[in-house]
C-alpha cells in the first residue's frame, strides 16, 4: 500500500495487470478461469483483451506458445493455483524446449501459508516448481510492483533465445488497492524487449570463407529462422550463394517447399554428403542426429565442418565442433553475411548441385508414384495428397500436425509454400499440441487452419472442439482414424481387454464436433475428405472430417522406431 497523496481515485491489482499488459501491446489472453483469477479474466475481457477460455489448461498453454512464435510478442496463458498450474506447466516446458515466448500467469496462496505448510486452498510453492522448467521466474506481492513484473516477465520471454516464462500472482495481489496515478506511474512499458545481438565482423568473414572454399554445401534452417521473420534476407541469402537448403519441419515454407535449391527430397543425402553445413537456427539435437553418427557418414564424416548462427553462445559445440560460431540474432547475422558476400560469390559446383537434382527429382517421381496408387483407397498417402492439393490451392492456410506416421508422411507430402504456415510436435516430439496450436492461429492470424490429427494425438486435446465452436473458429480437424497409436491391429494375446494401442473401431469422432453445433463429416474416400475439406476451408466453419485409414498402414512410432527399446530376445 503505498501513502501517495496525488489523487483519491484508487486502482487496484485486478486493474494494474491489465493496464501493464495493454500497455505492452498484448491484446489477446489464454486462459481457464477459476479462484483466485476469475474476476481478472472477467475485468480483462472488459477492458477490451480478447479473453480466450478452454477446457483443460495444457491447451490454453499451448495456444500461447503457438501465438508467441507467430507474432513475436509473449503469447499469455492465465491459470488458477497449484493443479490448474501445473496443467499449464507441461505447455510453459516444451515452450521453453521449443524457444516459443509465452508467460504463465497463474494465482496462487500468500505466501505466509505456503511456507508454514499450513494447508491453504491448493496451496503449492508454484515458484520454486516452476524454476527449473523454464527460462526465467517471478513472484509479485505489492501491487505497486506489477508493472515491473509484467515487464521483467515480458523481456525475459522474449530477449536473446525465447522460452517461457512463469508469472507468480498471489491471490491477494488482486485486490491490493493504491493510488490511481502512482499506479499509472508504476507501469513499464518495456523498450526493445529483444534487442538485435549483431555478429563480430570476425566471425561472419571465417563463416563467409568456409562457405566460399565448400564444394558440397549445405544450409540447414530451423525453426529459429522461422521465427526470426527475416524471410526476404534468408531467402536472398540462399538464391545468391546457390546452395541447397534443407528446411527442419516448421521452417518449412521460408521458401516455397517447390524451391529448385530444396534438397528435402533428399535429405539423407545432403547430410551424409555435406563437406560444409550452416545451421540457420537449427540445433544438433535428436532431430538432426546430434550431426554424426550414419546420418552424417559419408564421404566427408571425418572433415566436415559446420557453422552455427544461434542467439546463444553455449549452443556452440553442443554435439560437434563447430568450426565457425556466428553468434547473434538470426536477421542480425544473415545480413551480414548477405553484405559480406559481395558481387562475384561463385555457386557450388555443379557436380553437387546437379547430383542432389538428379537425386531429388528421382524420389520426387516415386512420391508422385505412390501418392497416385488407388486414388480410392484411403490411406496415409491418398489422404495426404488430399491435402498436400488443398493446401497448394491455399498456401495462406496454417497446417497443425501431430501423431506419429500421421506426423512423419505429413511432412515430407504436404508441402508449404509461406514462413510461418506448420505448427507441429517440434523439439520434444510431444503429442497434445494440436487444438492449443489450432485456435492459436486462428485467432492471431484469422486464416484458415487445417490440423492433421493422427487419432491418438488427437485424443490428448479433443475436447477443445467445444473451444473451437464457441469462438467460431475457421479450422478444420482431420482426425486419421487409423483405431489406434500407429495402427489398429495390435491384438491382446491372453484374449480379455484389448491391446494398449488399439482404440474403438471406427469411433465417430465427427460427432463430437456436431455436438457443439460444429460440421462433422465421415469421408471414408479421398474424394469425400476433399469435397469435405474444400466446403470447411471455403465456408471457415469449425469442422471435423472423420477420415477413416487403413488401420494396418502405419508402423510402430513411425520415423523415430528405433528409438524404441528393444527387448531382449525371448528365449
Ligand atoms: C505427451 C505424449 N504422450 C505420448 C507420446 C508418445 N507418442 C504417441 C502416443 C503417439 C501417437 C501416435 O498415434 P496417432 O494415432 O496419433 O498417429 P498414427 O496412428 O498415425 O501413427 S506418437 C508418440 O511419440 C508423446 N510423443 N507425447
Ligand atoms: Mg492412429
Amino acid at each position: 500500500m503505498t501513502n501517495d497523496t496525488q489523487s483519491t481515485e484508487q486502482t487496484d491489482g485486478f486493474h494494474l495487470v491489465i493496464d501493464a499488459l495493454k500497455l505492452n501491446g498484448i491484446d489477446t489472453i489464454f486462459a481457464l478461469p477459476g479462484i483466485p483469477i476469475t474476476d481478472l479474466t472477467r475485468k480483462a475481457q472488459a477492458e477490451g483483451i480478447r479473453m480466450i477460455s478452454f477446457r483443460h489448461e495444457q491447451h490454453a498453454g499451448n495456444a500461447a506458445a503457438a501465438a508467441g512464435f507467430l507474432t513475436q510478442k509473449p503469447g499469455i496463458c492465465l491459470t488458477v493455483s497449484a493443479p490448474g498450474f501445473l496443467n499449464g506447466l507441461t505447455a510453459l516446458t516444451n515452450a521453453t524446449t521449443n524457444c516459443f515466448p509465452m508467460i504463465l500467469i497463474s494465482g496462487s496462496s500468500e505466501r505466509e501459508i505456503v511456507d508454514l505448510q499450513q494447508g491453504d486452498y491448493e496451496e503449492m510453492d508454484q515458484l520454486a516448481i516452476a524454476k527449473p522448467l523454464c527460462k526465467a521466474a517471478f513472484r509479485v506481492l505489492h501491487a505497486q510492483d506489477i508493472g515491473i513484473g509484467i515487464a521483467r516477465a515480458i523481456r525475459s520471454a522474449l530477449s536473446g533465445r525465447p522460452g517461457g516464462v512463469y508469472l507468480d500472482l498471489p491471490a491477494k495481489l488482486f485486490a491490493q488497492t493504491m493510488d490511481a496515478a502512482a499506479g499509472k506511474r508504476s507501469l513499464v512499458k518495456v523498450v526493445d524487449p529483444a534487442p538485435r545481438q549483431l555478429p563480430a565482423p570476425d566471425s561472419v568473414k571465417r563463416a563467409l570463407d568456409l562457405l566460399k572454399g565448400a564444394k558440397r554445401p549445405l544450409i540447414v534452417l530451423g525453426k529459429g529462422a522461422a521465427y526470426a521473420q527475416a524471410d526476404a534476407d534468408i531467402r536472398a541469402l540462399i538464391e545468391k550463394t546457390g546452395i541447397p537448403y534443407l528446411p527442419m519441419s516448421m521452417a518449412k515454407g521460408l521458401l516455397p517447399d517447390t524451391h529448385e535449391q530444396s534438397a528435402s527430397a533428399t535429405r539423407s543425402h545432403v547430410l551424409a554428403e555435406a563437406d560444409v553445413v550452416m545451421l540457420v537456427g537449427a540445433r544438433l539435437n535428436w532431430l538432426l542426429s546430434h550431426g554424426k553418427g550414419k546420418t552424417w557418414g559419408g564421404a566427408n564424416a571425418d572433415t566436415r565442418q559446420f557453422i552455427q548462427i544461434d542467439i546463444s553462445p553455449t549452443e556452440m559445440d553442443s554435439n560437434v565442433p563447430i568450426a565457425a560460431p556466428l553468434v547473434g540474432d538470426i536477421g542480425s547475422c544473415v545480413s551480414a553475411l548477405l553484405a559480406g558476400l559481395g558481387s562475384s560469390w561463385a555457386k557450388p559446383p555443379a557436380e553437387w548441385t546437379d547430383g542432389i537434382k538428379e537425386r531429388k527429382d528421382k524420389n520426387l517421381s516415386k512420391m508422385a508414384a505412390t501418392l497416385a496408387l488407388n486414388p480410392e483407397k484411403m490411406n496415409f498417402h491418398s489422404a495426404l495428397n488430399v491435402i498436400r492439393n488443398a493446401v497448394k490451392a491455399r498456401p495462406d492456410a496454417i497446417v497443425v500436425n501431430e501423431g506419429a506416421n500421421t506426423l512423419d508422411f505429413a511432412r515430407s507430402i504436404v508441402d508449404m509454400y509461406e514462413p510461418r504456415k506448420r505448427l507441429d510436435v517440434g523439439t520434444w516430439g510431444i503429442m497434445g499440441i494440436g487444438m492449443g496450436f489450432a485456435v492459436a492461429a486462428a485467432v492471431v492470424t484469422g486464416k484458415p487452419v487445417i490440423a492433421i490429427e493422427g487419432d491418438s494425438a488427437f485424443g490428448f486435446s479433443g475436447m477443445e472442439v467445444e473451444t473451437i465452436c464457441r469462438y467460431n473458429l475457421p479450422i478444420c480437424v482431420i482426425v486419421f482414424n487409423n483405431n489406434g497409436i500407429y495402427k489398429g491391429t495390435d491384438v491382446n494375446p491372453l484374449g480379455g481387454d484389448v491391446a494398449p494401442t488399439v482404440f474403438v473401431k471406427n469411433a465417430r469422432y465427427e460427432m463430437m464436433m456436431q455436438a457443439f453445433g460444429g460440421v462433422g463429416v465421415l469421408a471414408n474416400t479421398p474424394a469425400e475428405l476433399a469435397k469435405a475439406l474444400d466446403e470447411a476451408v471455403a465456408s471457415g466453419k469449425p469442422t471435423l472430417i472423420n477420415a477413416i485409414i487403413d488401420e494396418t498402414a502405419g508402423t510402430e512410432s513411425g520415423r523415430i522406431t528405433s528409438l524404441n527399446p528393444q527387448s531382449a530376445k525371448k528365449k
